[in-house]
């Protein structure tokens, strides 16, 4: 439903992908007489090395604002969920975590396969990386940002979580883009394993891990088994695009594995040296480039 949403977007906004399935090509008109009695234009030649770039993308360009918009009404929902005391200010901020960057990361899909496309994408997390520097060095005030990203509703706090999470993300779509595992395992990991090891530890995580007391059984294993099926799920939707192709026989042995680590990195009492938005994608980035390399 979502993947067939995504791709009629695109195909309006776009110009069509060959690999594109043919349902969703657009309609070809067939050329007027005039146009057909009229000679053809004749290409002109470049008169610099300027003149051969492609042109700007304006399917591109609207796909950053479909982007940006979304993420401003993102934020714009769960601060109001906060507000009206629906959510509590700890889930909204991890509900942020979870939904921004997968929805990010299924949105690579509208736009172009112009070499431009991925830093047009990065445009958002760059844009939502200058509002947490403005407003965690508090040059201006958000409250409805400080209040749905952050822990105490304090600003300074949006210059660590979230703006490493903003910055990985910048660093997946500029590096690995739709084209490679590992970046879509890697943001899956951040967002959908350890933001929901929180919803869960919190709730359910009674039986602390012998290794950290701040951690339990119930977060990791939560953590280990979402971020295994969000990696697949998300490796199924860019595959099935075809993107990368995957021999699933070897990919979900792979994926476990990157899982197992991302957990167990996740797991360790070292929050207050690395932040886990840093570690856990550092670590699958890493163990994916290994596994898929060998
Ligand atoms: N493996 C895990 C991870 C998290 N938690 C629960 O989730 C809370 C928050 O964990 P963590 O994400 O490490 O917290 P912070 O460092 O406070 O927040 P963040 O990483 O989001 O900045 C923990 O106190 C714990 O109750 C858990 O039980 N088991
Ligand atoms: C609370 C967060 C991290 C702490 O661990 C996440 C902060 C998220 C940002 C402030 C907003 C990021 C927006 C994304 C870059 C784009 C989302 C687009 C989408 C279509 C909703």
């Amino acid at each position: 439903m979502m993947t067939s949403r995504l791709l009629l977007l695109h195909s309006t906004l776009l110009p069509l992908h060959p690999r594109r399935p043919l349902l969703l090509r657009r309609p070809v008109s067939l050329p007027s007489l005039p146009n057909l009695l009229r000679p053809p234009p004749t290409p002109r030649r470049p008169c610099c090395s300027c003149c051969l770039a492609p042109p700007l993308s304006a399917g591109d360009a609207a796909a950053t604002l479909v982007v940006l918009a979304g993420a401003y009404s993102l934020v714009f929902t769960f601060d109001n969920l906060t507000q009206r005391n629906l959510i509590h200010q700890s889930l909204s901020r991890k509900l942020v975590h979870i939904l921004s960057g997968l929805l990010f990361m299924a949105s690579w899909p509208i736009f172009s396969d112009a070499s431009s496309a991925r830093y047009f994408a990065s445009f958002v997390p760059f844009v939502n990386c200058l509002r947490l520097l403005i407003h965690g060095l508090s040059l201006a005030t958000d409250d409805g940002l400080v209040k749905s990203v952050t822990r105490e509703g304090n600003p300074a706090e949006l210059l660590r979580g979230p703006l490493y999470y903003v910055l990985i993300l910048i660093f997946c779509a500029i590096v690995f883009w739709r084209d490679s595992p590992t970046g879509v395992i890697s943001v899956a990991m951040m967002c959908g394993g350890d933001g929901i090891a929180d919803i869960v530890g919190r709730r359910f995580g009674s039986w602390k891990l012998p290794h950290n007391p701040r951690k339990s059984w119930a977060g990791s294993i939560s953590m280990f088994l979402c971020g295994f099926l969000i990696s697949i799920g998300m490796l199924r939707y860019f595959s099935g695009m075809g993107y990368f192709e995957l021999d699933w026989s070897v990919s979900l042995g792979r994926v476990a594995l990157i899982s197992l680590f991302a957990t167990l990195v996740e797991s360790l009492p070292t929050n207050e040296l690395v932040d886990d938005n840093i570690s856990v994608p550092a670590v699958s980035i890493l163990l994916s480039l290994l596994t898929w390399s060998s």
